[in-house]
């Protein structure tokens, strides 16, 4: 079943973050795990078989290999099948290392998401250990908790420097060509190395050897050799202060394109943040971007667990958190989400894990027991879910989405979560349901599909995916949403249209826009329901990364009067 999940989620074009969320989550349903951790794999067969090729090539080189006998999962032509066959262990390379490398590949050639890809995927570690071997010729020993956060940092941060990595690379090879014509294992091998010494400020000279002995076993003597040169000049650069960097000089064009090398950013969003927030703020935006994200989990009362529970539990864990002083069923953490796997919150449906700028857009629509409340675009479910713990087990969520398979795990997680009695799922497509369906509802909710540009610290690689043509796309799509989703309010009820961007093309724009096309609408305040902080001029909900340290989020309540 999460087999073709993730096929789906994957085949979204622009999947949501928050539906990538849950979809982690349930992969820990041990059942699915070994599974979709495999499905994985599936694209990068072509980076295994270069791998294999260039194990070979190098099998020359005298390792300390041990030969073990666990058991592998392989993949030929198409299909997967378990087989034993002897792996060569390198105990001479740091497991998180190879580990990093590896995913970065699977990142950048094989299509998976980078949350996918974090500490949390603690468990699936023989699949890794396959990844490894399939990809570099060898495997490690196992990670254990201090390499398995390592590797988070590692591959969450070297993928948004990747930017800046490559402009210091670039430069410090002696010709273009060089990195133009540089293999993509070696590449990942600098960036790692790169963001160690810069960014992590790692002891350098142990970090060079380490990356000059992954490149020589993974790949040849001479790329090892490359490593070496290349680092060294930055080590040096680096102890006399001298990297090189993008002077902020010439036209808005090319000031953009210095901040958007310097913050490791797309040029386009550089131009549309200036355009928007002004330089200052821009910047600050790329900072937050580029920090370590922290959690907030929610207690899940509809499973009768209470958020002082859910403390218990942390202090017992020896997690450390902050009590939200937003939303009451909120706790952040900003570590440790490790432990709280491996003590199976998630997996007994206990708690969720969602960001609090997005339980305040439940607030905005403010469920109550008793309410009949649609959900337009509900997978995989965070709001839904939410909103149906409110109910107290009286009323009903409708939950639509066009996406079966992101349908399915908002169904799975209900059940879970013991919430199932009060939502009922339907799979259609918004702008078509409403001709079939002549029922009207008091609260209804549009969490509208966007370009997520407000959770880019969470989703390391979205800034990469996301391009500035998306933008028309998304914001038609909107308008056509907000169309249909109105056809289903009642007269004197509300329509919540949600959006997990900061971009205002995408939420106030979308808001006048439709209320020029709806007049029977008005903007509806949400002062009575979050704190000023979070109240805009015109009356909307709007979280900002750099303002109040949550995702970016953005809520508008319109109240339809006949
Ligand atoms: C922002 S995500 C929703 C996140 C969800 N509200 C949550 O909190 O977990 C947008 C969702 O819209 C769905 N979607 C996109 N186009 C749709 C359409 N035409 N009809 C119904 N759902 C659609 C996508 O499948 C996706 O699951």
């Amino acid at each position: 079943m999460p087999f073709s999940l993730f096929k789906k989620v994957k085949k979204q074009k622009n999947p949501h973050p928050n539906c990538l969320c849950v979809f982690f989550f349930l992969l820990f349903i041990p059942l699915n795990l070994t599974i979709s951790m495999a499905m994985l794999s599936l694209p990068s067969i072509q980076v295994c078989c270069l791998a294999e090729k260039r194990h070979k090539d190098s099998s020359t080189n005298s390792l300390k290999f041990k030969e073990s006998n666990s058991r592998t999962t392989n993949y030929r032509k198409g299909s997967f099948h378990q087989e034993r066959k002897p792996q060569k262990v390198n105990l001479e390379i740091s497991p998180h290392r190879a580990v990093s490398a590896v995913r970065l590949m699977r990142i950048e050639f094989g299509g998976a998401f980078a949350d996918l890809l974090n500490e949390k995927g603690k468990g699936s570690g023989d699949n890794e250990m396959g990844y490894v071997e399939r990809t570099l010729g060898f495997c490690t020993r196992d990670l254990d908790d201090r390499d398995l956060r390592l590797v988070t940092d590692i591959v969450g941060g070297t993928i948004r420097w990747r930017k800046y990595l490559d402009y210091l690379i670039l430069s410090l090879c002696h010709d273009p060509h060089v990195f133009d014509r540089m293999e993509p294992l070696l590449l990942q091998i600098l960036r790692i190395g790169f963001y160690e010494i810069v960014k992590l400020e790692s002891p350098s000279y142990a970090v060079v050897d380490e990356n000059v002995k992954l490149a020589k076993i993974a790949l040849r003597p001479g790329a090892g050799n490359m490593v070496n040169g290349i680092m060294r000049k930055l080590v040096l650069l680096k102890e006399t202060n001298s990297l090189p960097s993008p002077q902020l000089e010439g036209d808005d064009r090319a000031q953009a394109r210095a901040l958007a090398t310097l913050y490791s950013h797309p040029v386009w969003m550089v131009r549309r943040w200036t355009k928007y927030l002004g330089r200052e703020e821009a910047v600050k935006l790329m900072v937050w971007n580029n920090n370590h994200p922290s959690f907030s989990l929610r207690a899940n009362r509809g499973k009768g667990f209470t958020r002082s529970e859910l403390v218990s539990r942390l202090e017992t864990l020896k997690v450390p958190y902050e009590l939200s002083p937003h939303l009451d069923d909120f706790v952040r953490i900003s570590i440790g989400m490790q432990s709280v796997i491996q003590d199976g919150l998630l997996k007994e449906g206990l708690c969720s894990v969602q960001d609090e700028s997005a339980g305040l857009v439940v607030s905005v629509v403010d469920p109550q027991p008793g309410d009949t409340i649609i959900d337009c675009c509900a997978a995989p479910g965070g709001k839904t879910l939410f909103m149906a713990a409110c109910l107290n087990g009286k009323g009903m969520v409708t939950a639509i989405d066009i996406n079966k398979g992101r349908l399915r795990i908002l169904k799975e997680t209900a059940k879970l979560q013991q919430l199932d009695d009060v939502i009922t799922t339907v799979h259609d497509d918004l702008r078509t349901f409403p001709e079939n369906n002549h029922e009207a509802y008091e609260k209804v909710l549009l969490d509208a599909p966007c370009s997520g540009l407000g959770v880019l610290s969470k989703r390391a690689d979205l800034r990469w995916n996301r391009k500035s043509e998306d933008m028309e796309e998304l914001k038609s799509l909107q308008d056509e949403l907000l169309d249909a989703a109105s056809m289903l309010v009642k007269p004197g009820g509300v329509l919540v249209y949600s959006t997990c961007s900061i971009d205002p093309e995408e939420n106030e724009e979308r808001v006048a826009s439709f209320l020029l096309r709806h007049p029977e609408y008005n903007i509806d305040s949400v002062e009575r329901y979050v704190s000023p902080e979070f109240l805009t001029e015109q009356g909307y909900y709007f979280s900002s990364p750099v303002k109040h340290s949550l995702d970016g989020a953005f809520a508008a309540r319109l109240i339809r009067n006949s």
